[in-house]
């Protein structure tokens, strides 16, 4: 296999039979397609977003490349690898990152569950060693060691869990939502170590995120899926293209120190007005400084947020637009 198909996904369907309530007895048997006829492959060391409306199919894909779910259809490698066949084996050569749960021990410290995974993964000690050196130092968790999992901060703890990803040196990290509840400082640091870890390490990564500042900031490359299927695969900046320049809007939300009429400032307008609070939407390609500087200058500020297009909202706007202009990459 060469590089150019490190994660290889070839015509992948899946499918969940479930059954539901179809009156006061009876119930049906249902098929519900969360993955429909799925083809991609990611070379080595390529960082790529994977992002698209909920349900759409993303955790089912991350689970089908650790091997957790079986495809109903189609064919999966990853570093040459059938993930369903071999889980175990394919274990010792991938991290997983779940925003949404940790995968350490709720009671113990952070540095027992790190000795626990250092011995189920049977990771040689002079590179565990290494490895947690260089987590701990970079994503500042030296003070947390000692730690119970259960009184980190959710930042903290989501530098614990990508940490313990790492231990064993993974060549792909697959990374569902992980700056989901954090905080901008939080984002700012988990942002920085990925792309040291992809640039330094050459590490491929797959990221799903609802943050299109996780992708804008992270990812040369984006997939977007939508009901099973990947309707676009190229560059961001394309697909704020075919989204619409307008759909990639940030929103200024200020504060003022009394009710107002809705403000006047040139390339910005005024969305939504509750009490004290406006909201002004402004394109996204343009910096927020000028913007606060010029409404600062003419009305009394008390504070100020910016928001981010949301991926929802992007994606939204890219079918109302025209949807035969969504496509694949070639
Ligand atoms: N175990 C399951 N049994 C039945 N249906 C499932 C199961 N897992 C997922 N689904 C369904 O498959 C579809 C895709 O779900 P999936 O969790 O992969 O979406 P997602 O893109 O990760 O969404 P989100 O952004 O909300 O996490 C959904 O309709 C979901 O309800």
């Amino acid at each position: 296999m060469g590089d150019e198909a490190f994660i290889e996904v070839d015509g992948v369907e899946k499918f969940f039979d479930v059954r539901r309530r179809a009156g006061l007895l009876r119930r049906e048997r249902h098929r519900v397609r969360a993955v429909d006829t799925l083809s991609f492959t990611v070379p080595r060391g390529e960082m790529v977003g994977y992002i698209g409306p909920n349900g759409a199919g993303k955790s089912t894909t991350i689970k089908m490349l650790t091997g957790i779910l079986t495809p109903s259809a189609g064919r999966i490698r990853v570093a040459g690898i059938e993930p369903a066949r071999e889980r175990s084996r394919l274990a010792h050569r991938i991290g997983v990152v779940f925003g949404q749960r940790t995968t350490l021990w709720w009671d113990l410290p952070l540095i027992d569950s790190y000795r626990l995974m250092c011995r189920m993964y049977r990771i040689e000690e002079r590179r565990y060693a290494e490895n947690l050196d260089r987590c701990v130092e970079l994503l500042e968790l030296g003070g947390l060691l000692e730690t119970p999992v259960r009184q980190l901060s959710l930042g903290q703890r989501m530098r614990g869990d990508i940490a313990a990803a790492l231990l064993h040196d993974p060549e792909v990290l697959y990374l569902d939502e992980p700056t989901i509840g954090l905080d901008v400082v939080s984002k700012v640091k988990v942002r920085g170590f990925l792309r040291d870890l992809n640039r330094d390490r050459g590490t491929t990564v797959l990221l799903t995120t609802h943050d299109l500042t996780d992708i804008e900031q992270l990812c040369r490359r984006v997939m977007v899926i939508d009901h099973g299927r990947i309707v676009y695969d190229g560059e961001l900046k394309g697909l704020h293209a075919v989204g619409d320049g307008a759909a990639a809007e940030r929103t200024l939300v200020v504060d003022l120190e009394r009710e107002l009429p809705p403000l006047e400032v040139e390339s910005a307008r005024v969305v939504k007005v509750e009490g004290a609070r406006q909201w002004l939407a402004f394109p996204a390609g343009q910096s927020a400084a000028p913007l606060v500087a010029r409404i600062a200058e003419r009305y009394p500020l008390a504070d100020l947020s910016v928001r981010e297009p949301d991926i929802e909202s992007v994606i939204a706007r890219m079918y109302a637009r025209d949807p035969s202009a969504v496509t694949s990459r070639p």
